[in-house]
Order: C-alpha cells, then structure tokens, then sequence
C-alpha cells in the first residue's frame, strides 16, 4: 500500500449545481417581497375605512411569510453531496473494523407487529459486515413476551437467513421485502430458506393470535421466567437476554460462521418514575451495550426501519474513519425513506423535499439534524463527550480480552444499568446520552452534539439505506407532525434555547445550521399566518372589499412574480427529487392542512406546557391498518375515519371558503357584474378558488362518501354551525 492510498480520502463532498444562479433566482424574490411589504405598510386604509382590519392582518401575514422565506433559504443556499469510496476502506481496514452496536426500538406489540420487528432485526443483523463485530439491542418498551418470543424464532433462522444472504448477495436483507421482491426461484437453497421463513411467521403469527406463549415454550426457554414479576407493561423489573453471544464459539450459523450478538431488553419500569420514552429507552441501551459489547459506532433504527443496503455501515465508517475529517463527526445521518408509500404519496409523508434538499443544506453549514433512525453515532459523542481539536478517538477493533464472565453473570450486571434509579442524580437525560422532556429527542440530542463542537454528515446513497413505514391515514399524519412540529417549537423557546447566548456567543455552529434547524423550530408558529392568509381574503371577498392591488397596477407585479415564481420553483424541485406531478399537488394540500391545523394545535399546546397545564407526550404512530383503511390507502382515498377536533378547523376552512365563493358568484353575477369585479379582485378569487379546488377530497368526503373512511357527520355539523355564526357576524356587525 503506497502512501498516496493512505492520504486519498474515504470520501469527498461536492457542492449541487446551479447554485449561483438558484442564489440570483432567490434573489429576484426577495426583491419581489421586499415590493410586497412596501405596498402593504403605504397602502394601510385609515381608521374607519373598509378593510383596515384585514389589511393590517395580511401585512401581519405577508411579513412573516416573507421572514421564513428567508430563514428557509439556509437550506438551499449552500447544497453538497457526499460520495464515500468503500474499496479504499476495505483495502486500508478492513482487519481493523470496529465494533458497531445496533439498537432497533419497539413499543408495543399490537401497533408493532413482532413479525415487523423481527425483519428490521434480521435485515441489520445480515449486514455486510464481519458477524462478532455486530451487536444487535432490541428494546422493548412493550414488555411483551410475544416481541420476545419473536426474537427468539428469529435467533434460529438467522442461522440460515445470514449465511444465505451473504452466499447469494441478497437485497433487501429484511427476509419478508426479499420475499416480497422475488417473484419465486425455484433454486433449492431459496425454497428451503422460504419454507424456513413461512414456518417461523407461522409460530409467531399463531402465538400472536392466541395472545400468549404455550407452557411448551416457556419451559424451553429460561428467560420467559422473567416475566414472573411482571404486573403491567409500565411496571415490571428489567427484562433481560442475551440470545446470542456472539463471543461464545458454539453461537455458529450453518456454515459455520459466527454470529453476531443478540440481546432483548426490556427496561425496568415503575409508575411512580418517569420512563421518558424512547430517550429513556436509548440510554438503557447506551448502557446495557456498553457492558455487553461496547462497539464503537451505535446505529439506532426505529423498529419498521429495516436495512435496505447492506453496505450502510460501511458507508458510514467511510466518514468516521476518513483519516482528515473522520475525527470531527460525530454522527453520519441517512435520510428517512419509506416503503409504503403510493405513486402520488397522498399524505405527503416521504417528507421529499427535507430529505432530497433540505438536509443536503443543512449539510453544507455543519452537517444534519439527528432524525432518530438510520443514524450512525459515535459512542463517545452521544455519550457527553465534547469535540475537541487534539483528540482522535481510536476507531479500531479491540478484542475484548479477559471478558471469560459467564452469561448469567453478564446478565445480572447488565439488568442493573437499565434499573429505573440507576439515572437518578447523574447527567443521563442532561449531557449524557439523549435529552429528556422534548417530544423529538433525537434532534434536540443531535443539536446539543454539534453545539458541543462535533460536526454530523448527511449520507443520501443511490440504493436507499432503510426502509420504514409511513401513516397511512390523516389523523395519523397529522398527530405525527403536531409531535414533531411542538418539539421543534420546544427546542426554540425552551430550556434547550437554539439561540441562548451560550450557545450563540461561542459561536458553536453556524449562523446557517442555526436558521437551517429554524426552519423546523419555526414549522409551528407558521399556523396563525395560514390560518388568517387562507380565511380573511376570502371573507373580504364575501363582502365586496378588495384587499389586494388590482390587475392593472404595477403592484400587481410583484405578488404575481413571487407567486409563480416560488411555484414554479417548488414544482420543479418535487418533480426533480423524483416526486409526480398529482403528487406535488398532494404536498400542497398536505402542506396546508399540516398548518393549520397539527402546528395550531402544536403552538397551543406548547404555550398551555409552558403555562404549566399540559404535559407532552409521545404518540406512537400505528404501523398496521385495517384491511378496507388500507385498500383505500392503496387506491389514494384519503381516510379521515374517527372525529377529531383538528378535522373541525380544516372543514371549517374548507366550507368557508366554499360559501364565500358561492356569495361573491352570487353577488358578482346580480350586482356589479362579473368583469368589474374581476378585475378589482382578481387575487382574492384565485386565492379563494384555489383553496376551495385544493379542499375538493374534504368536501367529498363531508358530502358524497358512504364509506368508513368519510369524515364523521358531526364534524360537518360543528363546522357548519360555526361557519354560519361567524358569517353573520362577519356581514353584518363588522
Ligand atoms: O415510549 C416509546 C415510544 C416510542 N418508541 C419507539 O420510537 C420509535 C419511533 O416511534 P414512531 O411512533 O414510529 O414515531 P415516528 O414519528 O415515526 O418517529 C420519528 O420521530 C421520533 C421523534 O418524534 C423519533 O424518535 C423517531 O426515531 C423518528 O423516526 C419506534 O420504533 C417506537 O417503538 C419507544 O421505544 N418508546
Ligand atoms: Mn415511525
């Protein structure tokens, strides 16, 4: 090996292209909005006149809008790509890899499946990688017998599943993908896998069904007994098992190959201590690994993400073990991609635009946010420890010599760490492991890594690294993003502090990572905007006012160029990150049902959290679906199902619309006449149609659908009650 190969990187960065002429694109639009606020602040009505009211609110609006703009723009202004080289990482280390720790995270076995569990498991456990370097954690919040019973069957055919996937190159190595992407191979080794396959789903499914372990099992497995003290899933002592050791030389597969180390947990837990959900699940985790195998990186993956790319790892240690930059990185981030999603991702729920652009941004000012699966980390980094210049932790493998303790012995030690007062008066929660008390753990924990001066890379290969699944219905959706948009309020306004002055004043990170994580913290308050852009326009309207320049003023001008041209511009980098065109259009309505009403409901709640009246939670988001909510899912029907009061503000909006329209057409057509009108509100109609064409699924399925998944008749009632008594108001006492 020469010493130029030692001095070529394990991977370089490039910057996208286009990127000076994107910068004057963005620049023409913020001239376009400067043109906008000047309009508004010299053209207020004064007191008493028509339309004073609305036109301060939309000044309100048109400036906010405009800030965020610009806040956004942190994540398109300085785009890069990574490319890693793994045959230089194979050739320089490949004797010298080190340990890698794999936690995957579970929480409940009815909207967590074991069989889904299992596949992730299986599919990291069969990485491309040397096998007694590999640790597989799976933690159970659940507590579920049937979760570990699970693990169990799959600790048998791994023995096959591994050997196999590595003989015949498989991909995807989640063996039920595999066999969904396979038509049938009548070659003898698949058709003997296969079977192995359907009689371990078998077992499990039946055991599933019946809801318990026959005696039979339980007696040929000691750990069942375990669950001797268990009372309730959120009161029982720690559950613990090493599956496989992969250290012990009769743990081999059927090629006689090592396996790697499998271990279930579940955390001990008491109603009087709080278990901090999946932060608290983690640093168990962190611990319980540590006295176990103690691998160098940790992969944490969310229980539905299974690998897709066998090669993840080795992407990954290409960054952190580059002999140049590797010792600044904390962490390698891949995108979230999903394996459920439909053509024209009715939910909008492969967040697209964040993983194909954004995040490639955030990269190119110090490296993404931590999404909480498919993320690589440094031990020590998670651990607390912070960045600095002369440090270079050493990457390599080290045998674990002198570890000749028995299983039992290894077991007991290891229950101990992941005991509900182990964490009482240390830093675990604070500067140790991930944060507690913010519904997104994972990126307020990645923020506080990178303001202790580590770098993150974001790791976006060809060939997809995990696959999970998405919500499949609106309320799910929309729960899931009221979660993440109040954490990411949190981390703004909270004791965490994006801009505390000691993070600031350091100079931590950049200016452009801090407006990039912006991007996200501000998601919330974007609701009171949207909600007064997308309602008072249209209410004017009813009433004959005109709130914005006439087709015929060179005011016009700017609020058409910055229209069609931010437009235009999403349009063309949703169809450019590989999305269709129906699909764009369903990221539109998405985007304005999210704001109006998950990031209402999320500002709401973050100021009663502060006020001291909500406390918040983490809502586990339902990886199955009844058969008939999944077929229309399928036919991308959208499913709205149970009454919920988010629904009640988008109906409402909805048919507010509809019946201003209707008013003004009404009006337009007996009064002034249509041209006149036309031209003095040109904008306001297009707002108004525009909104009603985008609510069309809503209003179908208020007043045409028969089936389960229309919105309950109560929420056209409220809505409707609603809409009157606040027209009424609006006409006639305003
Ligand atoms: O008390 C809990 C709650 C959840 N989980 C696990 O956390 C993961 C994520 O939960 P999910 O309901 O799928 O949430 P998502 O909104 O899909 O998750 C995204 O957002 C979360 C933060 O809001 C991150 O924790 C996740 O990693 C990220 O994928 C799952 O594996 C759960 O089993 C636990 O282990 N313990
Ligand atoms: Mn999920």
């Amino acid at each position: 090996m020469g010493n130029e190969e030692v001095s070529s990187p394990l991977f370089e960065t490039k910057r996208a292209k286009g990127i000076v002429l994107y910068r004057l694109f963005a620049a023409s639009i913020f001239v376009g909005i400067c043109f906008i606020w000047v309009y508004r602040l010299s053209h207020i009505p004064k007191a008493g006149e028509d339309g004073r009211f609305g036109w301060i609110g939309l000044l309100g609006a048109e400036l906010w809008f405009g800030f965020y703009w610009l806040v956004t723009q942190a994540s398109r202004w300085n785009r890069i790509y990574r490319h890693t080289f793994k045959d230089r990482l194979s050739q320089r280390y490949e004797n010298e890899l080190p340990g890698v720790d794999i936690f995957v995270c579970t929480a409940d076995p009815t909207i967590e499946p074991p069989m889904m569990v299992i596949n992730t498991v299986l599919s990291v456990m069969a990485y491309d990688y040397p096998s007694e370097k590999l640790s597989v954690y799976l933690s159970d919040d659940g507590g579920s017998e049937l979760t570990c019973y699970a693990l169990l069957e799959a600790a048998e055919f791994a023995k096959h599943w591994i050997p196999y996937c590595k003989k015949y190159n498989v991909e995807p190595r989640s063996p039920a993908a595999y066999f969904a992407s396979i038509a049938s191979d009548s070659a003898g080794d698949f058709t003997l896998i296969k079977k192995l396959y359907k009689d371990m789903e078998n077992k499990i499914k039946s055991a599933v069904k019946s809801g318990s372990i026959s005696k039979e099992v339980q007696s040929k497995h000691k750990g069942f007994s375990q669950w001797g003290s268990y009372s309730t899933r959120r009161d029982h002592d720690t559950i613990l098992q090493i599956v496989i050791d992969g250290r012990d030389p009769n743990a081999r597969d059927v090629e006689g190959y090592g396996l790697p180390t499998l271990v279930y947990l579940a955390r001990e837990k008491r109603p009087q201590y709080h278990h901090n959900f999946k932060a608290g699940a983690m640093n168990a985790l962190i611990r319980v690994s540590s006295n176990i195998s103690n691998g160098k990186i940790i992969l944490n993956v969310d229980c539905d993400m299974y690998s897709n790319n066998s090669k993840a790892i080795r992407e990954a240690l290409c960054f952190l073990m580059d002999e140049e930059k590797g010792h600044e990185i904390a962490f390698v981030q891949f995108p979230q991609n999903f394996e459920n999603v439909t053509k024209n991702e009715l939910y909008s729920s492969t967040l697209r635009i964040i993983f194909e652009v954004e995040l490639h941004g955030l990269d190119g000012y110090g490296g993404p946010p931590y999404v909480g699966t498919g993320c690589f980390h440094r031990r020590d980094a998670l651990c607390g420890r912070k960045f600095s210049k002369g440090y270079k932790s050493e990457m390599k493998w080290e045998n674990r010599k002198g570890e000749e303790i028995s299983i039992p012995k290894l077991e007991e030690s290891s229950k101990s760490l992941a005991s509900c007062t182990f964490e009482e008066s240390t830093q675990w929660g604070k500067e140790m492991g991930l944060k507690y008390g913010c519904p997104v753990e994972d990126v307020i924990t990645g923020l506080s890594i990178q303001c202790r001066g580590w770098k993150s890379v974001y790791c976006n290969p060809t060939r997809k690294a995990y696959l999970g699944l998405a919500p499949t219905t609106l309320p799910q959706t929309l729960v899931q993003h009221k979660r993440w948009s109040e954490g990411d309020l949190q981390i703004l306004v909270s004791k965490f502090r994006l801009f505390s002055p000691a993070l600031y004043g350091h100079g931590k990170i950049s200016l452009g990572l801090q407006l990039g994580y912006c991007i996200y913290c501000l998601w919330a308050p974007n609701c009171l905007p949207t909600l007064f852009y997308s309602i008072l326009p249209s209410l004017y309207l009813l009433r004959g006012i005109s709130l914005f320049p006439q087709i015929s003023s060179p005011w016009f001008i700017p609020f058409a160029y910055v229209m069609i041209a931010k437009y235009t511009w999403s349009f063309g980098e949703f169809l450019w990150s590989g999305g269709t065109i129906l699909g764009w259009w369903n990221d539109q309505r998405i985007w304005l049902y999210k704001r109006t009403s998950s990031y209402l409901f999320a500002f709401i709640d973050t100021i009663l959290y502060y006020l001291g009246y909500s406390d918040s939670a983490f809502v586990i988001t339902a990886k199955v679906a009844d058969e008939d909510v999944s077929q229309r899912y399928e036919k991308e029907i959208m499913e709205f199902g149970a009454s919920s009061p988010m629904f009640i503000i988008l109906a409402t909006v909805a048919l507010l619309n509809l019946y201003c329209f209707a008013g003004f057409l009404k009006e337009a057509m007996t009064g002034k006449g249509i041209v006149e009108v036309y031209e003095t509100m040109v904008l306001q109609i297009l707002l108004c149609g525009v909104l009603i064409i985008i609510n069309l699924p809503l209003y179908q399925a208020l007043f045409l659908r028969k089936d389960n998944g229309k919105m309950p008749s109560s929420v056209a009632f409220k809505s409707m009650a609603f809409i009157a008594f606040s027209c009424i108001c609006f006409k006639f006492l305003y």
